[in-house]
């Protein structure tokens, strides 16, 4: 049987890395190269310091790809850039017209499941929920992607804690950045801080094509797309040009946000999106001084509406001081232990579980 290029990323990306992502996530196999049944490729670190932090990883590498059968020998060899290699800056440009695309919605080279997240109103918690479900997968051992769709108001890079600009040294392909072991790309981090988006339809649909298929995501198991909030432009491109496994919905308890919730997921059933289910945001508020418990914008409504809709009902999450402050500091709560954290992981788990991520 002949080994294939994929065959070897799919071992490679079983080696997982310490910090997060495995060797194809982060991007460091280069030269992959088949001969009979002798297979050479290279592990690039971007600094000696980080080829010295992955040597004990390429053992595990060239033991993964003898694994396959048909793979005689490997020869893997670890090479650095020196300090001065820093990636280049990058020269592809964000926003562009859309290319025609041929047939229904397409995949994105892949990543196995997409997952869009939205919510109808602003503000109730959309992109919070969305990093910290994407770092509690990673945390259960699954390849994950995060893509900030929010054109007009990207938050990822200041909840994932990024601001570095990812490299596309050749100006068609960009590099994705990993925090916390997400694969995650913004289009925040492609414009200027304070620089304000004026696009018309056509570009954003360009640049949101460009998110998906111009960004070297590698093998994903699920990739996470936070949504702008309402039922514009973004979510009309993204649902009928891309495959997407459903939608979750996020919502406050509160009546005027459940309102706009009804709205997205009338979007959504109109675009022939599953919707995956709805989770109530900020449900309950436990005073740290006193204990008391208080609902301060309701509760049980969004189960209520999941009931009556006969959607699934994800779960709730708590309004705590900490997932603002850790949204703020860039390490999302999920990234931790306690109760918020376990109650991101049960929402992972449920997710892999259902075999949706
Ligand atoms: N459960 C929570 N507890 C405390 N603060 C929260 C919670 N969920 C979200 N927040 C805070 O509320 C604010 C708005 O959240 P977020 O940006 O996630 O909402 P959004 O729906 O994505 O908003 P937008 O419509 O602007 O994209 C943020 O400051 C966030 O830290």
């Amino acid at each position: 049987m002949t080994v294939t290029r994929d065959d070897i990323l799919r071992q490679l990306s079983g080696v997982a890395l310490p910090g997060g992502g495995d060797l194809v996530s982060r991007d460091l196999i280069r030269a992959v190269t088949i001969e009979g049944g002798t297979v050479r490729f290279v592990i690039e670190a971007a600094t000696p310091d980080e080829a010295r932090a992955l040597a004990p990883y390429q053992a595990a590498a060239e033991a993964a790809v003898k694994a396959l059968a048909g793979v005689t020998a490997v020869q893997v060899v670890m090479t650095a850039h020196g300090p001065s290699a820093k990636p280049a800056p990058p020269s592809l440009k964000i926003g562009q017209h859309p290319t025609p695309q041929q047939g229904g919605p397409q995949k994105v080279s892949g990543v196995d499941r997409i997952i869009a997240v939205g919510s109808g109103k602003g503000g109730v918690g959309k992109s919070t929920v969305s990093s910290n479900l994407a770092v509690a997968l990673a945390r259960q051992g699954r390849r994950v992607g995060l893509l900030d769709a929010d054109i007009y108001g990207p938050s990822q890079p200041r909840m994932m804690g990024v601001n570095r600009r990812p490299a596309s040294p050749d100006g068609k392909i960009i590099e994705p950045i990993v925090a916390h072991g997400v694969t995650m790309m913004s289009i925040g981090l492609m414009l200027k801080e304070d620089e304000a988006v004026i696009w018309r339809g056509p570009m954003i649909m360009g640049a949101l094509q460009q998110l998906l298929t111009q960004v070297a995501w590698g093998h994903l198991d699920v990739l996470i797309v936070d949504l702008p909030p309402g039922t514009g432009d973004i979510q009309l491109t993204l649902c009928q040009r891309t495959q997407l496994t459903g939608a979750i919905v996020v919502s406050t308890p509160q009546d005027v946000a459940l309102l706009d919730a009804r709205k997205a997921l009338d979007m959504f059933q109109k675009l022939k999106t599953p919707v995956l289910g709805l989770i109530e945001n900020m449900s309950s508020y436990v005073c740290p001084n006193c204990g008391h418990e208080a609902h301060i914008f309701g509760h049980g409504g969004v189960a209520e509406e999941a009931r009556k809709l006969d959607l699934p009902f994800l779960g709730e999450l708590p309004l705590a001081l900490e997932v603002r402050v850790a949204g703020d500091a860039g390490t999302p709560v999920a990234a931790g232990d306690g109760p918020v954290a376990e109650a991101y992981a049960r929402l992972a788990h449920r997710l892999i579980a259902g075999g949706m991520a």
